[in-house]
C-alpha cells in the first residue's frame, strides 16, 4: 500500500493530509504558527518556524499511520501564495521574517511606479496589477532593508522563494531551489506569456535574476526529500499555490468551472483553460495549473476579509463563542433589518482595490440587534462574492451556473443559501472540503502514474446543493443598498 502526503502551508496554520491510493483521506495533523504584526499593516511570519511546523505535522501523520518513508508514493504541496522568503544559499537561514501576502508596507511604493507609468507593462506581461499583494515589492524592501542583503545578492549568495520554494529546499537541504507556475505567476516578474521571468520586471523592481528559483511544473517529480527531520528518498511529485490547488481539488477541470473558498479570506477562481483572459475591471488572470506541457489559465478575484469577519464578531465584540454559532442568531431574525456591513478590515482587494476603504456598518437603527449585525456580516461576504461572481461571468464571457465552494465558512448553510441566492446560481458543496491538500494529493498522484483526471473526475461527491428562492425584486433592493454601502467605505483612512 502506498500513500500521497499532501502538506498545505497555509496564513494561519500548517497542515498535513494522508491520502490512500483511493484518493481518501486517512490521517490528518494541523498546528497553528505565530503571527507577527510588528506596525500596523506589517504581517510576518518566521519562516524557520514555518519549517518546523509543517515538518512537525508530517512526522505526526506518518507516526499516527505508522508509515516509513518507503510507504510515500509522493508528496504534493500547496501553499499560501506571494509570501516572501529570503535565505542564504550557504547557511539556508533566512534575512529576515517572511513577509506575508497581507502586508501593506510597500503599498506606497506601489503608488509611486503606478505614478512612473508602469502598471500597463505590469499587467500585460503578468496578468496581475501593481499591488503590495504580490511578491516583487516586498523582496525589494528585503534587499533595501537589510543590511547587505543588496551586495550579497548581486553577489549571487541569496535565494529568493515563495513559501513553496523554502519547503522545498528545506525538504531537500538545499538541493533544489524551484517553484511551479502557479506560485511564480504571482510574483510580478514572471511573463505568463512567455512563461519565463522577464527582465523588463526585473529592471523595473530592481531585482537580480540570481535571487530566482527555478521554474517547473505543477505535477511532476522534482526530486527527492534529503531532509533526515522527514525522512530521505520520497519523491516530490507536486507543487500549486493553495488557490489553485484548491480549484484542482474541486475538480474544475474544464474552462468555465468555477470555485469560491471561504476562509480568512474568500478567493474565487474560474478555470479558463488554455485562454488568457485579460480583465479590465480588477480581477487577475494567472495560471492555475501547468500538467506536461498542458497550461491552464485561470481568472481571479480575492476578497481580504471573508469568515474573518464572522472572527472579529466572536473575538472583537463576543457576540458568540464559536464561529459556527453565527448561523443560529443569524437565522432567529427574518432579515437584516435594513442593516449593511461592509467587512473593508484590512482595504478592498477585488474588485475596488482600495487599500484606504475601512469597515462601516450602516443602517443601525434602534431596533437593530446583535443578531441583525452578525446577519449582515454574514450576507457582506456573500456580497463581496457576488461581484467578483459577476464580473468573472461578464469577463471571461462564460456566465457562471455553477459555483463549487469550499473553507470554513463554506459549512454555514445560511451564507451558502444567500450566495445561491444573490448570485443566481447553483452553489454545490462537495463532500470533502480539505479541497487544497486534495488538489495538491491529486497533482502529485497524476505525476507519479497513480490516477488519472478522468479517474478522478469519478470521485466528485456532493454533500448539498443550494437553489436560488429570493425573488428577484428583493435581491435588486439588496444589491443597491450594498453597493451604496461600499461607496460610502471607501477612501477613509488618510
Ligand atoms: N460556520 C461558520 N460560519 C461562518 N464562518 C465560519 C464558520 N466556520 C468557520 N468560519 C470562518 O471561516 C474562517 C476559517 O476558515 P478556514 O478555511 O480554516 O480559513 P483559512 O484557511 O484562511 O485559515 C474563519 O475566519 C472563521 O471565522
Ligand atoms: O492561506 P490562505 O488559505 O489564507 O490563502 C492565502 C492566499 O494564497 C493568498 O493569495
Amino acid at each position: 500500500m502506498r500513500y500521497i502526503l499532501a502538506i498545505d502551508q497555509g496564513t494561519s496554520s500548517s497542515r498535513c493530509v494522508l491520502y490512500d491510493r483511493q484518493a481518501n483521506p486517512v490521517a490528518m495533523a494541523q498546528q497553528a504558527f505565530t503571527q507577527h504584526f510588528p506596525y500596523p499593516g506589517w504581517v510576518e511570519h518566521d519562516a524557520e518556524e514555518i519549517w518546523t511546523s509543517q515538518s512537525g505535522v508530517v512526522r505526526q501523520v506518518m507516526q499516527d499511520a505508522q508509515l516509513q518513508p518507503d510507504d510515500i508514493a509522493g508528496i504534493g504541496i500547496t501553499n499560501q501564495r506571494e509570501t516572501t522568503v529570503i535565505w542564504e544559499r550557504s547557511s539556508g537561514k533566512p534575512i529576515y521574517n517572511a513577509i506575508v501576502w497581507q502586508d501593506r508596507r510597500t503599498a506606497e511604493d506601489c503608488i509611486r511606479l503606478k505614478q512612473a507609468g508602469a502598471e500597463a507593462m505590469v499587467k500585460a506581461k503578468t496578468g496581475l496589477l501593481l499591488d503590495a499583494y504580490f511578491s516583487a515589492t516586498k523582496i525589494s524592501w528585503l534587499l533595501d532593508h537589510v543590511e547587505g542583503a543588496r551586495v550579497k545578492a548581486e553577489r549571487g549568495e541569496l535565494a529568493f522563494g515563495t513559501i513553496d520554494s523554502w519547503l522545498v529546499w528545506k525538504l531537500t537541504c538545499g538541493e533544489l531551489h524551484i517553484t511551479d507556475v502557479s506560485n511564480a505567476a504571482r510574483t510580478l516578474l514572471f511573463n505568463i506569456d512567455t512563461m519565463q521571468w522577464d527582465d523588463d520586471l526585473l529592471a523595473l523592481f530592481d531585482i537580480p535574476a540570481s535571487l530566482l528559483p527555478t521554474v517547473k511544473s505543477s505535477s511532476e517529480i522534482y526530486g527527492q526529500t534529503r531532509n533526515p527531520e522527514i525522512g530521505a528518498g520520497i519523491p516530490i511529485a507536486a507543487i500549486a499555490g493553495d488557490q489553485q490547488a484548491g480549484l484542482f481539488g474541486q475538480l474544475c477541470i474544464n474552462a468555465g468551472m468555477a470555485k469560491c473558498t471561504y476562509g480568512t479570506g474568500s478567493f474565487l477562481m474560474m478555470n479558463t483553460g488554455a485562454k488568457r483572459v485579460a480583465s479590465s475591471h480588477g480581477l487577475l488572470t494567472t495560471i492555475a495549473w501547468q500538467i506536461g506541457d498542458q497550461i491552464h489559465y485561470a481568472l481571479e478575484g480575492g476578497v481580504f476579509v471573508g469568515g474573518a469577519v464572522i472572527q472579529w464578531l466572536r473575538d472583537g465584540l463576543g457576540l458568540f463563542e464559536q464561529a459556527a454559532d453565527s448561523e443560529r442568531l443569524a437565522g432567529s431574525v427574518d432579515d437584516n433589518g435594513g442593516v449593511y456591513f461592509v467587512p473593508a478590515l484590512t482595504g478592498l482587494g477585488a474588485p475596488h482595490w482600495d487599500p484606504h476603504a475601512r469597515g462601516a456598518i450602516f443602517g443601525i437603527t434602534r431596533g437593530t440587534t446583535s443578531a441583525h449585525l452578525t446577519r449582515a456580516a454574514l450576507e457582506s461576504i456573500c456580497f463581496q462574492v457576488d461581484e467578483v461572481l459577476q464580473l468573472l461571468s461578464a469577463e471571461s464571457g462564460t456566465p457562471i451556473v455553477q459555483l463549487r465552494i469550499d473553507g470554513g465558512a463554506s459549512a454555514n448553510n445560511m451564507l451558502a443559501q444567500f450566495q445561491a441566492d444573490i448570485s443566481a446560481v447553483e452553489v454545490v458543496r462537495p463532500a470533502n472540503l480539505e479541497t487544497t491538500a486534495l488538489g495538491a494529493a491529486y497533482l502529485a498522484g497524476i505525476a507519479i502514474g497513480l490516477w488519472t483526471i478522468d479517474e478522478l473526475n469519478q470521485k466528485w461527491r456532493i454533500d448539498r446543493s443550494f437553489h436560488e428562492t429570493m425573488p428577484p425584486l428583493e435581491v435588486e433592493l439588496l444589491k443597491r443598498h450594498w453597493l451604496k454601502a461600499v461607496e460610502r467605505a471607501k477612501d477613509w483612512a488618510e
